[in-house]
């Protein structure tokens, strides 16, 4: 099946996420709040355009099943994820509320999403944007499996409540999205279905690049407006 390819296609950009700066500086809680604020706030922004985007799938699909599990995950992202944001502001020390309400579309967050918006207006099957979406919580799931399953994290630790919201809320999310895809892909050409597997495979890169943008604080270089 086209989903057990994608998981392989993953697995590279999961190791080399793994290995990155933002995640081990989650694990050794020796990460800069600096970093945890820029990815906050990017993130914020994120999860409401990821939001919009289950709503255009909703207007696009025939299907009763994949109307409800959309409306559920935006549910979901509208309310519950905001759980693991609060692990990452109560280890910054302000409200939730104060550290996002200053975020702006940095470039890394911002080549992401519009890699997403193109497929859900330029492609009539909604597979072709699940394919852009399904590495949000599939990388996200195996990260926090593996630091849950390579680290004994301490009652007290800062970060360990971030590993065990994505370990334990999310696997149903991606098992949908996967079966989605293999349903649609096998109606289709061969071009088609590696399409699926490129906006799969630029979106697991995205994820890195959304962490790592955190790390170096990335913003858009500045123009003066003024002139
Ligand atoms: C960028 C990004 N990818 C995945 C997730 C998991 O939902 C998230 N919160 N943010």
């Amino acid at each position: 099946m086209l989903s057990t390819q994608l998981k392989q296609d993953a697995e590279q950009f999961i190791d080399e996420i793994y290995g990155d700066d933002f995640i081990q500086g989650l694990i050794n809680e020796d990460i800069d709040h600096a970093s945890l604020i820029h990815y906050l706030q990017a993130d914020a922004l994120y999860l409401e355009e990821f939001a919009n985007i289950y709503a255009m799938l909703i207007s696009k699909t025939t299907s009763k099943d994949m109307m409800e599990y959309l409306l559920e995950e935006m549910r979901f992202i509208l309310g519950g994820e905001v759980e693991a944001h609060e692990v990452l502001a109560r280890a910054v020390g302000k409200p939730y509320a104060e550290i996002i309400k200053d975020g702006e579309w940095y470039p890394s967050a911002d080549h992401y999403i519009k890699h997403m918006y193109y497929n859900a207006y330029a492609k009539e099957n909604i597979a072709f944007t699940l394919s852009a979406m399904a590495p949000c919580p599939y990388i996200y799931q195996k990260l926090a499996e593996k630091a849950m399953a390579q680290n004994v994290f301490q009652e007290n630790h800062q970060y360990r409540g971030w590993f065990e919201f994505y370990s334990s809320n999310i696997d149903e999310t991606a098992d949908v999205m996967f079966n989605a895809i293999d349903k649609e892909a096998e109606n289709m050409n061969d071009d088609e279905i590696g399409l699926l597997r490129k906006n799969f495979r630029e979106s697991a890169e995205h994820e890195r690049r959304f962490f790592n943008m955190a790390m170096t604080r990335e913003h858009w270089a500045g123009v003066d407006m003024n002139v």
